[in-house]
């Protein structure tokens, strides 16, 4: 008879509060059970109601060799969902960020994009940017490849063979007025019979994945794009059901060109072509009017939060807590490589250090009460919600939770290293997991993340 738990681990958790106002959750020493799927479908505490199963369940997968132990050194965090990457930036990563975003895309972007034409450069890109974001903890990627159907297919198929769930989706730009003539779609029905053959090979290349690939309709930003091209993209979505990602509202510079063209903000052309759904997952959004935040709650559309790259490139600070609480869904972003690290760790102090900033405000020769935006300021425990939970809502996907019926993708932290740990000052108590999940998130570096699972599989071992 086949087993019940394809493994069962033991160890201790820290994972986000039902809701993004709680505080972190730790479950010390409980066993976590994954089927054969990859889905956590039971959590045994040690104490309590639960006190003689546990020992039942830990002898049996003792005894047949399917119990991983983890020590008292080591906790189990859920992996990290980046729900903003273009993917052929990576090889441009932590250069290229000295000038507005409108001249950086046409100086550095479109010359460094236009490569991945070549399938030999742009396997060895895509390779090492999937190895380097699952050692950095990230389980979940999506992501805008470039406007080439075959080297997209092959992101998606490098991401299938190392087992990182992703979501792709290959660059739509066909405007002649607005893309340069060495890297542009050479028309609009090319562009949407790219996109349409490239969602077939996609769907064929999840149906077969252990831990899901998914195509997504990308239609670079409105600037790059005809009015032909982003209303059949919206039909497109809509036959295949299908995600959507783009960018919105990201700076001066951008929101202002849609409100040019169409009279209306950047959210309500968006939705003009059914571009803004319960599937749309739209980056930046740092200029967002009220309306704009009720019209992406109403679709229950997403905002892929990327701190570090809007403050290179996005002229004002996303009102995250705004956001919040206006209950729309949020993730975090890494925005490679308009953000100069490919680590959502990063992105997590970013986040908020930036809205910190936004409270404050940062003239000091205006008068503290009008220098920032009372009440602006987000916790480390909401920012860590974004990066992992907030991140699976905005997919709808059971992912970014060590609860019972979500997928088992976590990073084993080793809190040995670089001084995470505080017990050898302070002793084991329980009281201080909370301390060490505030100096996980502040002071890891990637060396500390020891193993990563994605589905039930172990995909990354330091070892
Ligand atoms: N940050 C960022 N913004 C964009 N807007 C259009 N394209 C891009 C891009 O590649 N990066």
């Amino acid at each position: 008879m086949q087993d019940l738990y394809e493994i069962v681990i033991k160890g201790t958790s820290i994972s986000c509060g039902v809701d993004i106002n709680d505080n972190v959750k730790i479950k010390v020493d409980h066993l976590f059970c994954i089927s054969r799927q990859g889905i956590i479908i039971d959590i045994i505490d040690p104490i309590g109601v639960d006190q003689q199963r546990y020992q039942e369940v830990l002898k049996e997968y003792r005894e047949k060799g399917k119990c991983k132990e983890l020590s008292g050194d080591q906790v189990i965090l859920p992996g990290f969902i980046d729900l903003h990457i273009h993917a052929p930036q990576f090889a441009q990563l932590g250069t290229a960020l000295d000038i507005p975003l409108y001249d950086w895309l046409n100086k550095y972007t479109f010359p460094l994009e236009s490569k991945f034409s070549d399938e030999n450069f742009a396997r060895q890109v895509y390779q090492d940017l999937v190895s380097q974001l699952i050692s950095n903890g990230t389980t979940t990627a999506l992501y805008f490849a470039t406007i080439h159907k075959s080297t997209s297919c092959l992101l998606a198929e490098i991401c299938e063979k190392k087992g990182q769930r992703a979501l792709v989706g290959k660059v739509v730009m066909d405007d002649v007025n607005q893309n340069p003539e060495y890297y542009r779609d050479s028309s609009t029905d090319q562009a949407i019979n790219d996109t349409e053959e490239f969602i077939q090979k996609l769907l064929a290349i999840g149906s077969k994945s252990h831990q899901g690939i998914y195509p997504v309709i990308t239609p670079r930003f409105i600037p790059s794009c005809t009015d032909e091209a982003l209303s059949r993209l919206g039909q497109l979505a809509k036959k295949y059901n299908l995600y959507i990602q783009s960018h919105c509202s990201e700076s001066d510079w951008e929101h202002q060109f849609v409100l040019d063209r169409f009279k209306i903000s950047d959210t309500q052309a968006l939705d003009s072509f059914g571009l803004l759904s319960n599937k749309s997952i739209m980056a930046h959004c740092g200029h967002l009017s009220d309306g704009d935040m009720d019209l992406f709650h109403k679709r229950g559309a997403a905002v892929s939060h990327c701190p570090l790259s809007n403050s290179f490139f996005g002229n004002a600070v996303t009102p995250i807590r705004k956001l919040i609480e206006k209950q729309v869904n949020i993730g975090l972003g890494t925005d490679i490589s308009g953000g100069y690290s490919s680590s959502i760790y990063d992105n997590i102090k970013q986040s908020v250090i930036s809205s910190r900033m936004l409270e404050d405000g940062t003239n000091k020769d205006l008068l503290p009460n009008v220098r920032g935006v009372p009440n602006s300021r987000i916790t480390l425990s909401q920012a860590f919600y974004l990066a992992t939970a907030g991140g699976g809502e905005s997919l709808s996907l059971p992912i970014g939770r060590l609860e019972i019926n979500y997928a088992f993708d976590c990073q084993i932290i080793d809190t040995t290293l670089n001084y995470l740990s505080q017990s050898s000052y302070f002793g084991k108590e329980e009281s201080n997991y909370e301390n060490l999940f505030q100096r996980i998130m502040y002071l890891s570096k990637p060396n500390n993340i020891s193993e990563v699972w994605i589905q039930g599989k172990l995909v990354f071992n330091k070892k």
